[in-house]
């Protein structure tokens, strides 16, 4: 699995771009009107105002409290770095409130508490309790945390839950009950070594002895070794309940002969001879973040038959609380839960263990680049798992139901699993997906303007997130000082530079080129100062000589002028069938408008082509494609000249018997919305529209730039359909990322 490698600098930018931090607040409620300001401040405000003041139950009703969660910290143990203070945790808890919406739609609110002392925070917490469903402790230092949480747990009425106790425990049960039953022993027999008896350390050994782990086989260590009857250093009420009777001092003595080593302390504190002299077919997670006690590569080095976990995603068997704590709040909240209990815990940790063991879909195969199946590489659930969101929550409701924890419990099961299908954000899936067709490809691209620094981001992206090679066009000074610029000087050796200068390919290109342009007017001093000087020419040379497999180009120069210089190597015009495709994402949906490139004003077979080509664009994106051929009228009405070729274009398609869905034409409205196509019931969309044919390039120009400029919308495009080469035209206002995802189609078409 490749190691996402990521500079300081490259961290710094995920957070600073767009705009400071990683989340916003937006409105769900029309905000336009005077009528909606009145509904929606006072005086309309008033009426759920006294409505809940009398029955605080409609709160869940009338207000975001019921699916909105508090991350709250004072930073006293952020991940394993320490104690970095209130403010210094503030990126893992607003990561962690991103997590919690992306994987479980849950709203969530990062709050740090500037304060060390117990009471303090409890009370802070106790009273912002009317405002949220649910609290999520996080990243607050043992003992400390153990008070925190018991005491809010007894004075609110809402799930309390320290996420790095219960979290940490649940996941590592999960991981642990396969990972036993792979190596064939019992919880019971096992001789259990835990190293870090904070936090987490207690809440995962807690919950194993509650699982059958026998106190007696059960060693904890901490800064101070090995926690023994009488020891006095060091210790406290939580290490006390697990002190055993032992000779044994240290960690290393501890680890001899034990069949688990559980690691919530520090990276680095376990060593290869600690895990050489463990029993047969041990069991090492080595949990600590952001990096272990031990890597992988390590203990697999001295001891094969380890089944090894860590917390990080970039090795196989991530125990990590992030498989938790989105999954454990969805199902409590839905059941407007009173408190996470054991009992929804236990539930949360078996489920997702079975999980594990039943067949991965494809598409996770897919995002993992390998087929996953149950084993010692793959003992727990993947956090891009979508089985999770309707697999996880279900169980803990029941849990939470069964034990009378539920304020009101849900009726209907399968409608309730029906209904968390839907929750997460298709453009999410379908961007990963994009993503991992990218990632097996692993194309080498060209980026023809090496010497634009938003070029240069995307190219090191590329390479660094394991897409493939960057072949970037440039020269190697200039290259050199931009990286430099952007902080990305060790990325120099990652990329390939070449240009015109370079290559030894430069006459066989010329050669070429004249052929192809000899009777267009071009003479061969023509023909050399494209070639080698027009890096739009070049690179497009390059690729037809397969000296790279895809090509992104067109952020520094309008694209109708690259498109026309890429047009002197290939044929991407209409004549030779070429269409561009633009994908728009916007509020969970994407919606492909075509031809955005290409046709100038396309007649009705033109369109029919368009449409036939940008279905073949959003099925290889994973997308069934339903299309509209749209326009000013609707099914004729109003009758209009301009509006002619959109009404025929269908049936053009219909005579070619196509084998997706298409109709028109209409107007937009009734393309993407689904109750105005119900006033047409002859129609045969089976429901919105998801791919816009367009009666002329200018009608798509300004539609896609009028959705980027006022609704936001990401756009990705277009994309050049059409042609058997993987060519991408990106924009002059193309951002990194922008490029990147241009990068990433373009290696799609490749694989
Ligand atoms: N993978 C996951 O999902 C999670 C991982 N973690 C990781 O677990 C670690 C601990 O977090 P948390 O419990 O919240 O923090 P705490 O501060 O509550 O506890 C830390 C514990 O680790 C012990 N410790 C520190 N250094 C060493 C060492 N060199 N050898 C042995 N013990 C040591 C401390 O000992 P002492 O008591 O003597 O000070 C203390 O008992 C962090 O690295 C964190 O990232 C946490 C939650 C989830
Ligand atoms: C994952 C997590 O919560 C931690 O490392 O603290
Ligand atoms: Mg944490």
């Amino acid at each position: 699995m490749p190691n996402p490698k990521f500079s300081r600098e490259e961290a710094l930018a995920f957070h600073l771009e767009p705009t400071p931090g990683k989340f916003e607040v937006t409105a769900t409620v029309p905000m336009t009107t005077q009528r909606d300001l009145s509904l929606a401040y006072s005086p309309g405000v008033a009426v759920p105002c006294e409505e809940i003041a009398r029955n605080p139950e409609l709160a869940y009703d009338y207000t975001n409290k019921g699916n909105l969660v508090a991350v709250i910290s004072n930073g006293t143990a952020v991940l394993g770095l320490g104690n970095l203070g209130a403010l210094g945790s503030k990126p893992v808890m607003e990561g962690k409130a991103v997590l919690f919406k992306r994987f479980a739609d849950v709203n969530s609110i990062d709050i740090e508490l500037d304060t060390e002392d117990p009471e303090d925070f409890i009370k802070a917490v106790r009273l912002m309790g009317p405002t949220f469903g649910g609290i999520n402790l996080e990243d607050i230092k043992a003992p400390e945390c153990f008070i925190i949480e018991q005491t809010l747990k007894e004075q609110m009425d809402i799930p309390v839950f320290h996420d790095d106790q219960h979290g940490t425990a649940v996941i590592c049960a999960a991981g642990l009950i396969n990972a036993l039953h792979l190596s064939g022993k019992k919880i019971e027999d096992c001789r259990i070594v835990l190293n870090g008896a904070g936090a987490a350390g207690i809440a995962c050994i807690e919950l194993l002895k509650s699982m059958g782990a026998r106190h007696e086989n059960c060693i904890a260590c901490d800064t101070k070794g090995v926690i023994y009857q009488g020891r006095q250093d060091g210790m406290n009420q939580w290490k006390s309940a697990h002190a055993v009777s032992t000779e044994l001092r240290t960690l290393e003595e501890a680890m001899k002969d034990a069949d688990v080593f559980l690691g919530v302390s520090v990276k680095g504190a376990v060593t290869q001879d600690m895990v050489k002299s463990m029993a047969p077919d041990p069991v090492i997670f080595a949990m600590a973040n952001p990096d272990p006690e031990i890597t992988p590569e390590d203990a697999h080095e001295v001891r094969p038959d380890a089944i090894v976990a860590t917390g990080r995603s970039d090795y196989p068997n991530q125990v990590n609380n992030v498989l938790g704590f989105p999954y454990l709040f969805r199902g409590a909240l839905d059941v407007h839960a009173r408190a996470i209990n054991d009992e929804m815990k236990i539930a949360c940790a078996h489920a997702l263990a079975r999980l594990a063991r039943e067949d991965v879909p494809d598409e996770v195969a897919i995002a993992y680049g390998r087929k996953l199946s149950f084993g010692r590489d793959y003992i727990i659930p993947t956090p891009f798992d979508p089985r999770l969101i309707h697999t996880i929550p279900p169980a803990v409701a029941r849990a939470c139901m069964d034990t009378g924890a539920a304020r009101r419990p849900i009726v209907d099961m399968d409608a309730y699993e029906l209904a968390l299908k839907s929750r997460l954000d298709p453009t999410a899936s379908i961007m990963r997906s994009i993503n991992a067709r990218a990632r097996n490809a692993q194309a080498r691209m060209i980026f023809a303007e090496g010497d634009d620094p938003r070029v240069l981001r995307a190219a090191v992206q590329y390479t660094r997130t394991g897409f493939g090679h960057a072949v970037v066009v440039g020269r190697d000074e200039d290259v050199k000082q931009k990286l430099e610029a952007a902080g990305l000087g060790d990325a120099f050796d990652e990329i390939e530079i070449t240009n015109a200068a370079k290559t030894e390919h430069l006459e066989e290109y010329k050669s070429f080129l004249y052929g192809k342009l000899q009777r267009r007017g071009f003479d061969q001093q023509d023909i050399h100062r494209l070639a080698a000087r027009d890096r739009h020419v070049f690179s497009a040379l390059m690729l037809a000589h397969g000296h790279g497999d895809g090509l992104v180009t067109g952020a520094t120069r309008k694209s109708a002028h690259v498109l026309d210089r890429i047009n002197h190597v290939f044929d991407a015009d209409a004549e030779h069938g070429a269409v561009g495709v633009t994908t728009l994402l916007h509020k969970g949906r994407i919606v492909m408008i075509t031809d955005t490139l290409v046709h100038e004003w396309p007649d009705e077979e033109d369109l029919a082509n368009i449409a036939e080509r940008a279905a073949d664009v959003a099925r290889g994106l994973g997308i069934e494609p339903r299309v509209a051929f749209v326009s000013f009228s609707t099914f004729g009405y109003p009758r209009s000249e301009r509006a002619e070729k959109m009404h025929r274009a269908p049936m053009v398609l219909e005579a070619r018997g196509v084998d997706f869905e298409f109709e028109g034409e209409m107007t937009v409205d009734v393309a993407l919305n689904k109750a105005a196509q119900d006033y047409y019931p002859f129609q045969r969309l089976t429901g919105p529209a998801n791919i816009l044919v367009v009666p002329a390039r200018h009608s798509a120009s300004i539609s896609t730039k009028l959705m980027q400029e006022m609704a936001g919308a990401t756009v990705i495009g277009p994309i050049l359909a059409g042609i058997d080469k993987s060519i991408q035209i990106c924009s002059s206002t193309s951002t990194a990322s922008d490029i990147l995802n241009m990068a990433v189609l373009a290696a799609c078409k490749v694989g």
